[in-house]
Formats: C-alpha cells, sequence, structure tokens
C-alpha cells in the first residue's frame, strides 16, 4: 500500500505509462527506446539485438517490433521474462560467468549489431552507493557488448548522472567511434537517469581487462584518467556534454530552519532534494498550519509541484509571523497606539475636515435634487404614456396637473402675482412649488419674465402695425368700390373687434384668462381628435351637421382647427388620412387638411395671412368644411396609396428602436399645448408644426412592388394543382430514366435496338409539341369530300370492314396483305 502511494506522489502515472497500457507495452520504458531509435535508428537494419536488464520486456516489444523480421533477440534479466513474440529470454545475472555462457549458447556463433542496456540495481541503500552500482552495471554490461557486439555496432544504455558519469563516458569514447548522450522525452525530468548512445564498435584485437574493472577504473578516474593508458590513446577528449555537475546529481539537504531563516529561500527549495527538521525549527512543528502534508513535502523536493511549492511558501511567511510572536509577545499592543492616533488635531485640520463634510453634504444633497427631478421626468414620461394608451384622460387626474405644472412653462402672471392665478400662488401647492427654487433660480425666472415682457409687448406692437396696413388697405379698396352697407358693417366689426383686441392687449389677466381657457380646450380637442374617438366625434359632428344644414357652413373656434392639425403630429394614423379626402377638400377650398405634406408650404403663408386676418379681426374663428363632408370622407374605404403608407409605417413599428424613434417624434414639449405660451410663440408653433414622418418615397414604391407581386401571384389552390402536377412529370421522369439506364446496360440489345427503345420510352412525354390529329374524311356513299383536286384518302365503312377481314385472314395464313391503293 506505501509502495503504491509513494508511486502516486512521484507521479508515475504519467501519459506513457497510459499510453503503453493502451499500446500493449509492457513498461513505459518502452517508449524510451522508441524514442532513442527514431533519434539514431539503430533497430532498422539490425539482424541480432542483445537486450541486457530486460525484465518485464518492453524494450524486447520494441526491438522485435522495429527490428527486421526473423532477426534474433536475447534478452536477460534477474526476473524471468514473459516470452515475447521471436525473442529468447535469459534469467540471469549479468555480472556473472553463466550468463555470458547461456547468452553465448543463445546467440551461438551470432554477433549482435545492438546491445542494449536498462538495469537499475536494486535502490534504496544511499544515494551515493545507488549511483556506484547504476555505474558498476553499466561497466558489466559494456563487458558483454565488447564480447558479443559486432564490429560498428551499437551499444545503448542507460547512465545516472554522478560521480562515475565521466569515468564511463571515457571508457565509451575508448571502445566506440561516436558516443552521445541524451534524455529522452518519456524519461523523466526528476529522474538523474541519462541514456548514452555509443555508436561504431571499434572491436579492438585486445582489452585491457583493467578497463572493464569496475573498481580500477572509477579509482582510477577519479584519481586522473590520464594514468589509464590501456589503449595508448593520448589526446583524451574531454566531453562536455551532458548535464552539469552539481545539478541534480547529488542528493542534497537543507534544514528547515535554513529555509526559513533564509532571505534566499527559494534557491533552498531548489537547491536541495529534501527539508530537514532540526532542533530549531522544531518549535513550528506545534503549529497547526505545519499539516502532515507540509511534512511530506519537505520529505522529497524534487516531486513537488507549482502547488505543493506556494503552499510551502505561504507555510513559511505564517512561520516568520509565528516566530516574531514568540520573540516579541507585545508586540501587537504596541502597535496600537500608533494606529489610534489621539493627538490634538490643529484647526486647520478641522477646518477642512469640515468643508469635506459640508462638500459631501452638498454633494448628497444635490444627489437628490437630480434624483427627484428625474422621478418627475418619469412621472411625467409615464403619464404621456398613458395617454398614449389611452389610460387615462387629461385632466381627470389632480396629481396629473400637479405634475403639469411643475414641467410647464412658467408665465410671467404666475410670477408677478398680475392676475388672478398669481395671487392664488401664495397659498396653493403651486406656492410650496415655488419655493423649492434657490435664490439664483428666482432671479433667473425674473430675467426671463422681463424678457417675455418685452417680447410681448413687440409682438404686440407687430399686430398692431399688420393692423393698420389692413386698414388702410380696406379704405383704399373702399374708396375704389361702392360701399354697400355689409361691407360698413363688417368694418365696424372689425372696428369693434380691434378696439377690444387692443383692450385684451392691456388686460393681460384677460387675455391670460382667455389663452388658458383655449388652451385647455385645444387640449381637449387633441385628445378627442384621436381615430378611437372619430366615430364618436363623427356622431357627435353629425348631429350638429344636421342642425346646420341649411347653412352648409359650420364655424368652429380657429384654435381647435389648430390643435386639429397638431393632434396629426401626435397620432401617426392620421397620416393615412384618404388621399381622396385631400383632393376633396382642396377642391371644396374651405378646409384644408393638416400639413401633412411639403405640397402645403406654399399655400401656408396664403394660409397664416387669412390667420392673421381672422386674429385682427378679432374672430378667432374660421372656416371649416361641412361636418357631413367630413363625416362622408371617413366612411370611404381607405384607397390604394393610403394602404400603402399605412403598410409603410408599419414596418417602423416592427423594430424597437424604429417604432420608439417614431414614437419619439411625435411628441415635443408642446404636445399638449402648454398653458400660458406666448402669443408669438403659438402663432409661430402653429405655423410650423407639421407631423414628420419617416416614410420616404422609396419606401412607399418598395411596399407598392411588393403588393403588385403579392396580387400577381395565383391563387393557393391553382399553385397547388401546378405543383402536383410538376411532381408527377418528375417521378414519371426519373422512372423512364431508369428503364433507359436499364436498356442501356442490356448487352443483349444491339445500339440501335437499344436507341429505339429509349425514343419509345421518351415518345409522348414532350408536352410541349402539339399532337398532329389525323384528319379523317368519311365519304358518304360515292359523293367526294370537299371537291379538293389533291390526294385524299377514301374511308368507307364497310370497305373498312371487309379490309380488316381480310387482313384478320392472311394472318391466319400467313400472308402479307398487300396496302390497298387510294381511290382517284
Ligand atoms: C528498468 S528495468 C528494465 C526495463 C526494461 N528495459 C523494459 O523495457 O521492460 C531494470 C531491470 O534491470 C534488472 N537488473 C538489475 N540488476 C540486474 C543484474 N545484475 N542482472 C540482470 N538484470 C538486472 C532488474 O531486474 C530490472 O528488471
Amino acid at each position: 500500500m506505501g509502495q503504491k502511494k509513494k508511486k502516486l506522489a512521484k507521479g508515475r502515472l504519467d501519459k506513457f505509462y497510459y499510453l503503453a497500457k493502451e499500446q500493449g507495452y509492457r513498461s513505459r520504458a518502452a517508449f524510451k527506446l522508441i524514442q532513442l531509435n527514431k533519434k539514431y535508428n539503430f533497430l532498422g537494419n539490425a539482424k541480432a539485438c542483445l537486450d541486457l536488464c530486460a525484465a518485464p520486456g518492453g524494450w524486447m516489444q520494441v526491438a522485435s517490433k522495429y527490428m527486421p523480421v526473423q532477426s534474433l533477440i536475447v534478452g536477460v534479466d534477474l526476473d524471468p521474462i514473459r516470452q515475447v513474440r521471436n525473442c529468447i529470454s535469459i534469467a540471469d545475472d549479468i555480472t556473472t560467468q553463466h550468463c555470458r555462457a547461456e547468452i553465448r549458447k543463445a546467440l551461438k556463433t551470432w554477433k549482435v549489431d545492438v546491445c542494449l542496456h536498462d538495469g537499475a540495481p536494486n535502490m534504496g541503500t544511499s544515494w551515493v552507493q545507488d549511483a556506484y552500482q547504476q555505474a558498476e552495471l553499466t561497466l558489466h554490461a559494456l563487458k558483454l557488448a565488447t564480447e558479443f557486439l559486432t564490429t560498428g555496432g551499437w551499444f545503448v544504455t542507460k547512465v545516472f548522472r554522478g560521480p562515475d558519469y565521466n569515468s564511463l563516458i571515457y571508457i565509451f569514447n575508448k571502445l566506440f567511434k561516436k558516443v552521445e548522450s541524451t534524455k529522452p522525452q518519456a524519461s523523466r525530468n526528476v529522474s538523474a537517469e541519462i541514456f548514452v548512445v555509443c555508436q561504431g564498435f571499434i572491436n579492438p584485437k585486445k582489452i585491457d581487462p583493467k578497463l572493464l574493472d569496475p573498481k580500477y577504473v572509477f579509482k582510477e578516474i577519479q584519481e586522473g584518467p590520464k594514468k589509464v593508458d590501456i589503449l595508448s590513446d593520448k589526446k583524451a577528449k574531454r566531453n562536455r556534454q551532458g548535464y552539469e555537475d552539481g545539478v541534480n546529481v547529488l542528493f542534497k539537504k537543507a534544514f528547515v530552519s535554513d529555509f526559513i531563516n533564509s532571505t534566499e529561500h527559494l534557491r533552498v527549495l531548489s537547491a536541495n532534494n529534501q527539508l530537514e527538521w532540526d532542533e530549531q525549527s522544531k518549535i513550528y512543528l506545534e503549529h497547526p498550519e505545519t499539516t502532515t502534508e507540509i511534512k511530506e513535502c519537505f520529505k522529497d523536493l524534487k516531486v513537488l509541484g507549482k502547488f505543493d511549492f506556494s503552499k510551502i511558501i505561504k507555510w513559511r511567511k505564517e512561520m516568520i509571523q509565528y516566530k516574531e510572536k514568540l520573540e516579541n509577545p507585545n508586540a501587537g499592543d504596541e502597535l496600537k497606539p500608533e494606529v489610534e492616533d489621539d493627538t490634538p488635531k490643529t484647526l486647520e485640520e478641522m477646518d477642512r475636515e469640515l468643508d469635506e463634510q459640508i462638500k459631501q453634504l452638498m454633494e448628497n444633497v444635490e444627489k437628490k435634487k437630480r434624483k427627484e427631478k428625474k422621478k418627475a421626468n418619469e412621472k411625467k414620461r409615464d403619464l404621456q404614456k398613458r395617454i398614449e394608451l389611452q389610460m387615462h384622460i387629461p385632466g381627470d387626474s389632480i396629481q396629473e396637473s400637479a405634475d403639469v405644472d411643475l414641467f410647464t412653462v412658467r408665465g410671467k402672471n404666475q410670477i408677478l402675482n398680475l392676475d388672478a392665478e398669481a395671487t392664488i400662488l401664495t397659498d396653493s401647492e403651486d406656492d410650496e412649488n415655488y419655493e423649492e427654487y434657490s435664490d439664483d433660480e428666482e432671479a433667473n425666472f425674473d430675467k426671463d419674465e422681463f424678457m417675455e415682457q418685452q417680447i410681448d409687448k413687440q409682438y404686440n406692437d407687430y399686430l398692431v402695425r399688420i393692423k393698420n396696413r389692413r386698414a388702410k388697405e380696406v379704405e383704399k379698396v373702399s374708396k375704389n368700390k361702392v360701399a354697400n352697407d355689409e361691407d360698413m358693417e363688417d368694418d365696424n366689426q372689425d372696428d369693434q373687434q380691434m378696439e377690444d383686441d387692443d383692450d385684451e392687449g392691456d388686460n393681460e389677466i384677460y387675455k391670460s384668462g382667455k389663452r388658458k381657457a383655449a388652451s385647455i380646450e385645444a387640449t381637449t380637442n387633441l385628445w378627442f381628435d384621436q381615430d378611437l374617438f372619430g366615430s364618436v366625434q363623427n356622431d357627435e359632428e353629425n348631429d350638429d351637421d344636421e342642425d346646420n344644414q341649411e347653412d352648409q357652413k359650420v364655424i368652429q373656434p380657429k384654435k381647435k382647427l389648430k390643435l386639429q392639425n397638431q393632434s396629426t403630429t401626435t397620432t401617426t394614423t392620421t397620416t393615412t388620412s384618404s388621399k381622396k379626402n385631400n383632393k376633396k377638400e382642396k377642391s371644396n377650398g374651405k378646409y384644408q387638411t393638416p400639413p401633412t405634406s411639403m405640397d402645403l408650404d406654399n399655400e401656408e403663408d396664403e394660409k397664416d395671412e387669412n390667420n392673421y386676418d381672422n386674429i385682427l379681426n378679432g374672430n378667432n374663428f374660421e372656416e371649416v368644411p361641412l361636418e357631413k363632408d367630413i363625416e362622408m370622407e371617413s366612411d370611404d374605404s381607405e384607397d390604394e396609396d393610403d394602404k400603402i403608407k399605412t403598410l409603410a409605417l408599419g414596418q417602423f413599428l416592427l423594430r424597437k428602436k424604429t417604432r420608439e424613434e417614431m414614437y419619439d417624434n411625435t411628441f415635443n414639449r408642446y404636445s399638449f399645448a402648454d398653458q400660458e405660451l406666448p402669443l408669438w410663440f403659438t402663432d409661430d408653433e402653429n405655423r410650423h408644426n407639421k407631423p414628420q414622418t419617416p416614410l420616404t418615397k422609396e419606401m412607399v414604391n418598395e411596399i407598392r412592388q411588393r403588393i403588385k407581386e403579392i396580387d400577381s401571384r395565383p391563387i393557393k389552390k391553382i399553385a397547388e394543382a401546378k405543383a402536383r402536377k410538376k411532381y408527377r412529370a418528375t417521378k414519371k421522369m426519373e422512372k423512364i430514366r431508369d428503364k433507359a439506364n436499364s436498356v442501356v446496360d442490356n448487352p443483349e440489345m444491339s445500339n440501335r435496338e437499344k436507341a429505339r427503345a429509349i425514343e419509345k420510352m421518351y415518345k409522348g412525354q414532350d408536352k410541349t409539341k402539339t399532337k398532329n390529329k389525323k384528319i379523317v374524311v368519311i365519304a358518304k356513299k360515292s359523293k367526294t369530300a370537299g371537291g379538293g383536286s389533291g390526294k385524299y384518302k377514301m374511308v368507307d365503312k364497310r370497305q373498312k370492314k371487309e379490309l380488316r377481314s381480310q387482313k384478320a385472314k392472311d394472318k391466319r395464313a400467313g400472308i402479307k396483305t398487300p396496302k390497298p391503293k387510294p381511290r382517284k
């Protein structure tokens, strides 16, 4: 059990272990030989191979696989080797003479091209002892190799990097032309093993036995290789290959206290194989962090991974703190006063602190304000949406009016307390709202109010100027024309209205009240102008219409009409209003549809002038078309163009982004006719506020084209029938093709017969050809048909019958009937 654990700890079950299992190799060592052979290819041409220390036979399996068939492979090991295909195995100690004789027996007169050695003596005594035993075993293997290797043969051996490594390399170089040390991938990095590939066995006639005597060679080498001059090779090359001495060569250990106290603790970890618990470090053993895992890790540092090292390093940190605590138990308490600094603060510092606190508070207040503002905005947006979704009727809720107030432009009346409403401000909820504003904001309102006053004054002046000009023109006309009573009356009314206007201009309270009333009405109208209320409105209007049928004209407040125009901006559906209707309205000349197209631009000025006239005349009324007309028009079904426009607009509703864009575009801050707007602004707004539909000519054309395509499609049943017909035809053709193929493949038929048969099959399939109907002329009795002069076939019922019976008779008798000649 313990051994198994050790194996797992060293991570022995690596990829080569699994690969060996998968590929049926008896040991993972097989891959070492595979890799060595891949590099040097010593097995490819070898006819005989001697594998020393071969159990359990992994290398033998590889040799058998890579060497040519029927080559000789002999494996020797202390342990018996299970039979490997085409291999001879010997169980013996390679250091003995008996083994030598056994090998000789197995090889007979043969010499081997390759001698392999992967021997590992029983380890576990001490590192130095193990290394020596390994070197000794290698030398024994070399001895056998020199005996059984053919000239130019290969000797591949495992060597442990240790003090005797260089001695071995020295000997190899004496006996082989080329010696190379290599470490195949399959050999673990943590292992001190290395493979030496010696190629080109020199096969000297006489080899000094001392060269292969371990005790002598290793001793002599340590004392100085120059003394060993067995082969009188004076130029002994110094081998620079292999691993440096000192690195992974010797088993090194250090004390745990060294690791903890050293400033180069990482170097201590990397340079040693083990950390030992000395007297000094025993204090750490009591610490709860010194787990058995940590202790195990210290036993073999070379097998540790990154995670283990990080654990050890963490442990070291804790131990240092622990040590400091042990050495100076009051260290923690001494630190406390430094943390809680009770030194009195200077005035400056206190000031700074206060400033910071104030700043923080201010920021919080600002944040709160912003949040409230945002909330109110959201509320308003929500309300607008609710109105849009017809979930809410403006003016119904008290809450809503408060919100609207908060976001409407504050008229001067509210601020200056000039009108009745303004006086109420002092005790109303508006007052509370007003108090929310800071001094700066109040100053801003004062400025705004002043500016508004100025603008209103200028605008009134402008109106007076226009009024005067108009009056002069009227005067001129009246001089040239014969003034009738009606005109006179109108003028008088105009004058009266002008006077009234003037009065109103002076009386802001009156004006504002009137405007407000108009605005409320406008808002109501705007709401009920939506399509949803169309029928209701029409019904009502219808009723009115009945009352006013005789007059043929109805008079509506001017603002209502204007806001009806505005309402087109808030509802997209109004854009689909009938083109026909527009035409009718235009022809009517009394009412114009809301400015839905650019064509109306030219007419706008004229219209505006009329509006101004109305304002000047104090009418505030405008002629509108008959309600009857509107009703009739609205009853008409939508024509093609409107359908197309609706469809095109509908496309914008499909995507969230375009839908919301369109939705947003229909709103502006004046959509609901904010109260207390300056007159000049509302006038201007009415003139320019036009619905902006995102439709383009291309889009409309595209939809039109699409509808055309849909219209041109056949009805479903016909299309299905056609498809069925086509399907049947294709099936039939497929069948014929199969038959034709079988005909083509038929070896018993001649080409001509094949062609004829295929032609017959395809005959009648071409539906494009019209059938030539045979014209049969049946002459009645002796009469000739048609009386034509050309050849024709006479068909006589009796003759036909006779001919048929004659044919049958002839057939039975085996006579070929001649064709009857046509009668002329
Ligand atoms: C690492 S194993 C060899 C694995 C082998 N190359 C393979 O691929 O299966 C080392 C072998 O050397 C053998 N060995 C050690 N000392 C030996 C000796 N003096 N004579 C023969 N075999 C020996 C051990 O019995 C062991 O089976």
